[in-house]
């Protein structure tokens, strides 16, 4: 009963933790049912981006400009979104506000803004954005080209688009040159997204066999008027040549659109045109306060001294005559006149940068003033004149003369600053602004601590009176025709050809080529360069000339020249005192240079490097002369003791290869033949070279040989003497007076002599250094010892008092000559 009346108990209440384990069975069950349905019905990661992208595009069209101030109001990806934030840019600038949605909706853009406005996030922001719809991939190959004129910028683009698209998967890379060119084209193919300058980009197309850009969506100019500006419009066109014509294009510049024949080659589609700035007063930020001075080029150099004294503790950017980007700094000093206004606008545009403050000061020639006053305020480019307060000038003339006396590496240098500078205006293409021939040259030379001027013959060429041509016109009248001058294309022949000189020689990229050759005639490195660079510059400007007699007038080009070390200065600064008030530009007094000027007047008088004006003939140009004249060079043959003949001069080339070639007669120049000839004939001469230098070298050793046996010969003849004299001093207390004796000096001296003769002929051989050191040590060890042991022992020698009378001093030295012969 107790047990049916139990189980009716239980039954009522059921075992919970049965009912537990039933249920907990079937949740798990139902649990697993769900998931696996879930996995069945879950959409591909990349099929979710899609919509999202989907999305995305559908509110490209809805962007409202107005309503935009964060780039959170734009349709941009989340990791585009994250990126920025990280990097802590949340709100638009008014570029990106006004080109981030019609590059975003595919448009090509042509977007120019205030430097310092935000333009790169207003192209990159639309890169990522584009790759990110396209759901690119490495495999993908290369989707975006970003070109900028500058290494320095392209550098400065790169980074921002690491920070900002670094939780995107697309790889990035930076092509500007200064690397191994295979070292970037193993890697360049796995690139989507290229920041790269002009040349760099040319180079690999040409050079990396598998490079291509076929895939390419976008290209985004930056500083498009800049890429044009610096003389690499035929490279632009030849990049865009290799690039599909349906592209995005974006274009941006801190100044206005150029004209419709750069734009036509870029061949973009129904472009926009944003210029955000273009009811603004001024072209250049608010925040930028812009002077100017006037003073004379002798006065350059002190006023940069002064100038940089006055503001030791801001960071200041010095440019000379290049136009290289740097960072943004608080000052920039345009030292040397830009070629035109855009010039000045993207240099003074280093500083005041995002809202930021910054300060710019141009220092003018009073030659300079008026052209590039008037075309900076035609740009609206508000610069005001302010003076120089004379007593914060400090003349560092005489320091740098003092510098350069002891320093020769910064004596050089110091002359390339000068060639460097009259190269620069020389080349200016505006020449209403730039006049060569006007610049006080021996003034300026001085002031940079030179004494003489450095020869720069191309100018001595065009100071001298041109040569008119007569021609005789269709008429039949004698008219007199004047000196070509040069169209844009060859000054910019001539300027990159500089550039590219230079910065070999600012790189310190030395020729081994004829290296021994200028050591052992005492010619520097750089002299030779320099002479190198003169002459090509002379044969390239002789060239244009005869080439293209007609200049195109009223066309601008600009200038990219070479930057002058700031190491110059360097010397005098840490030893002065910090911090000197900036009233260096306080006093607004005309004239502030009257006294200067005076002093220029003096220095004028007594100018030494005017005569160094005179035009010097080097060899080169007198070979070129005689080639040009065509010459026949006498032969010089003889006969051997055989009656063979052999021709002494010119000298015939002896190569092993020689009977190969008239094989090549047939059709031009075998390149590949012809190169290894000239290997095989390296390896003959060098062979040839290294016979006779041995042959040089056994005769050198047989004749220190033979000097060895003579100098033996003579010290065991020495000894003996020595050896008499050592015993008769032994034996006479007495003592006696030495100056009786034969000079030993002269004796000395002629055996010092014939040793000299030994090294000389040993140097004059010009073998290694080992070498000579061997045979210096040999003479060393063929010197008579004793012979020096014995001059010791008459220099310590005092005159002694033999305490005898003159007449018998005079018998006794007659005996000791007697005993001696
Ligand atoms: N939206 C933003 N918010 C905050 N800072 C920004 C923003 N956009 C750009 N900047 C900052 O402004 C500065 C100038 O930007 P950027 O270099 O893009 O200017 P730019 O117009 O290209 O100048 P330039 O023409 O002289 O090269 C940079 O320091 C950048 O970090």
């Amino acid at each position: 009963m107790g047990k049916t009346a139990d189980s009716r108990a239980l039954g009522d209440r059921p075992d919970p933790v049965r009912s537990f384990n039933r249920w907990k069975k079937k949740h798990s069950y139902r649990q697993s049912q769900k998931k696996q349905l879930r996995k069945q019905l879950k959409k591909p990661e990349w099929q979710v981006e899609r919509e999202v992208i989907g999305r995305l595009v559908q509110n490209y069209e809805k962007i409202n400009v107005n309503e935009i101030t964060r780039f959170s109001d734009l349709p941009l990806s989340k990791k585009t979104l994250k990126g920025l934030q990280e990097a802590q840019y949340r709100l638009v600038t008014e570029i990106q506000k006004q080109t981030i949605g019609l590059a975003l909706q595919g448009k090509d853009v042509l977007g120019a803004a205030k430097t310092g406005s935000g333009k790169t996030l207003a192209f990159l922001v639309p890169v990522l954005e584009a790759l990110y719809r396209l759901q690119w991939t490495s495999t993908d190959g290369l989707g975006v080209l970003i070109i900028s004129p500058t290494r320095e910028l392209a550098y400065q683009t790169f980074e921002v688009l690491r920070k900002v698209g670094k939780n995107h998967d697309f790889s990035a890379g930076l092509i500007i040159g200064g690397k191994d060119l295979k070292h970037e084209a193993e890697r360049i193919n796995n690139i989507n997204i290229l920041v790269c300058t002009p040349g760099r980009l040319l180079q690999h197309m040409d050079e990396t066999i598998c490079f291509h850009a076929t895939n390419l969506q976008m290209l985004v100019l930056d500083e498009a008027d800049r890429i044009l500006d610096m003389g690499f419009a035929d490279t632009m066109n030849a990049i865009i040549e290799n690039l599909p014509k349906k592209r995005q294009t974006l274009l941006f510049s801190a100044t206005q659109t150029k004209s419709v024949k750069d734009l036509a080659r870029l061949s973009l589609k129904n472009p926009e045109y944003v210029w955000v700035h273009e009811k603004a007063k001024y072209s250049t930020p608010a925040t930028l306060e812009q002077n100017y001075i006037v003073c004379e080029l002798q006065q350059k150099i002190s006023v940069l001294y002064s100038f940089l004294r006055s503001h030791l503790k801001k960071k200041s950017i010095v440019f000379f005559s290049s136009c290289k980007e740097f960072p943004a700094v608080n000052w920039v000093l345009q030292f040397d006149c830009p070629e035109d206004a855009n010039t000045y606008i993207h240099r003074a545009g280093r500083t005041a940068r995002y809202k930021e403050d910054g300060e710019a000061l141009l220092i003018l020639l009073p030659s300079e003033e008026k052209g590039m006053v008037q075309q900076l305020l035609q740009k609206k480019v508000p610069v005001k004149e302010i003076k120089i307060n004379p007593e914060k000038l400090i003349d560092v003339q005489k320091k740098l003369e003092s510098f350069l006396a002891q320093d020769q590496d910064l004596k050089e240098r110091a002359q390339r600053c000068f060639v460097s500078y009259i190269r620069s205006v020389y080349l200016m293409k505006d020449k209403e602004i730039f006049d060569v021939s006007k610049l006080p040259i021996p003034e300026y030379a001085l002031s940079l601590g030179l004494a003489v001027a450095p020869r720069i013959r191309f100018l001595q060429r065009m100071q001298k009176p041109p040569t008119k041509k007569l021609e005789v016109s269709q008429d039949n009248k004698v008219v007199e025709s004047s000196a070509p001058s040069l169209t844009n294309d060859e000054v910019e022949e001539f300027r990159a050809y500089f550039n590219e000189k230079m910065s070999i020689l600012q790189k310190g990229g030395k020729r081994t080529e004829g290296t021994e050759y200028r050591q052992t005639n005492g010619i520097s490195d750089e002299e030779e360069e320099e002479e190198e660079d003169e002459e090509e510059m002379e044969e390239k400007l002789a060239e244009a000339k005869e080439s293209q007699p007609q200049a195109v007038p009223g066309e601008k080009t600009s200038q990219k020249t070479k930057e002058i070390p700031m190491q110059f200065l360097d010397g005098g600064e840490e030893e002065e005192e910090d911090g000197l008030d900036a009233g260096f530009f306080k006093v607004k007094r005309h004239n502030v240079f009257g006294l200067d000027l005076k002093e220029n007047k003096t220095l004028q008088k007594k100018d030494p490097s005017k005569s160094s004006m005179k035009k010097k003939v080097t060899k080169v140009a007198e070979a070129k002369k005689v080639m040009k004249r065509n010459f026949k060079v006498n032969k010089k043959i003889t006969f051997t003791d055989e009656g063979e003949l052999v021709q002494q001069w010119p000298q015939v080339q002896k190569s092993v290869s020689k009977d190969n070639e008239d094989e090549d007669d047939n059709g031009g120049i075998n390149l590949d033949k012809a190169k290894e000839r000239l290997q095989e004939e390296d390896k003959f001469d060098k062979e040839e070279y290294r016979k006779k230098i041995k042959a040089k070298h056994r005769e050198k050793r047989l004749k220190e040989r033979e000097a060895r046996r003579e100098a033996n010969k003579r010290q065991a003849k020495t000894k003996e003497e020595e050896e008499a004299f050592l015993d008769w001093s032994d034996n006479d207390d007495d003592g006696f007076d030495p100056s009786t004796l034969p000079d030993p000096d002269k004796y000395r001296s002629s055996e010092e002599s014939d040793s000299d003769n030994v090294e000389n002929e040993i140097s004059d051989s010009k073998k290694q250094q080992g070498m000579r050191k061997r045979n210096n040590s040999d003479v060393e060890e063929a010197g008579p010892t004793s012979r020096n042991r014995k001059k010791t022992k008459w220099e310590t020698l005092e005159p002694l008092d033999t305490g005898l009378s003159l007449a018998e001093d005079e018998e006794l030295v007659l005996h000791l000559l007697k005993n001696q012969s």
